[in-house]
């Protein structure tokens, strides 16, 4: 598993956000992306995810160029933005659940319960999701992608009104899914405190003078 971008260009409302941008990242690797608001980490990551097309460059997933509607690169990643797309009137198991069904066959073995377990959510299983904090339902956010065991990770802010303990575990979970070949992409402006396997891209180079 490899993804690689070369000589990547982003335009947004007719203005560049970055040009020249290249990077490869293998198996058990993390791609940190730093920069300043308006940088192009978000940018970067939605070209990632296919929601939006480079103006130029080329994107390349296991050797292959990376074409709009790839099906079975939507199955190999998983997509995490701001937003948590956690259904309020749902529980918090409710909601993995849920997620699980909407993935289909791919996701047969998840487990709703391991997955509230691992973010330090099992007491608020049964909580409306309308009742949680912010910080609790980035943890639902982040238990759904975990739940996926999709092998590339693409998380915008992941650590966003995450506390310090959620901080760690994150970095946990992370290096977990990293020692499993796992790979990431993340825009965070947290420091990530894992000790190997971390790249990082810094888009204020790549951004426009
Ligand atoms: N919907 C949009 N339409 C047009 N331009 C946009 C849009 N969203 C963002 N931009 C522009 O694209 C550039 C990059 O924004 P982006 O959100 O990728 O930055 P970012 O590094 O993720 O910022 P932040 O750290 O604030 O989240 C900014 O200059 C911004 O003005």
């Amino acid at each position: 598993m490899r993804l690689s971008a070369r000589e990547l260009r982003c335009r947004r409302g007719g203005r560049r956000v970055f040009a020249g941008l290249s990077f490869e990242l293998h198996p058990g690797e993390v791609l940190e992306l730093r920069g300043a608001n308006g940088s192009g980490k978000t940018s970067l990551l939605r070209l990632l995810a296919g929601l939006a097309q480079p103006s130029g460059g080329e994107l390349h997933w296991q050797g292959r160029p990376l074409l709009p509607g790839d099906a079975a690169y939507a199955c190999d990643m998983a997509y995490l933005g701001h937003l948590n797309g956690v259904n309020a009137d749902l529980s918090a198991i409710e909601n993995l659940r849920f997620a699980q069904r909407l993935a289909g066959p791919a996701d047969t073995a998840a487990d709703p319960a391991a997955a509230l377990q691992a973010w330090g959510l099992a007491a608020l299983a049964a909580q409306p999701a309308r009742r949680l904090s912010q910080g609790q339902r980035r943890r639902l956010a982040l238990a759904r992608v975990w739940m996926g065991r999709r092998r590339l990770w693409l998380l915008d802010e992941p650590c966003a009104a995450l506390d310090t303990a959620g901080e760690r575990l994150f970095d946990t979970r992370l290096a977990e899914h990293l020692q499993a070949g796992g790979a990431a992409v993340v825009a965070t402006h947290h420091d990530l405190t894992l000790t190997a396997g971390v790249r990082r891209l810094d888009l204020d180079a790549s951004a426009p003078c």
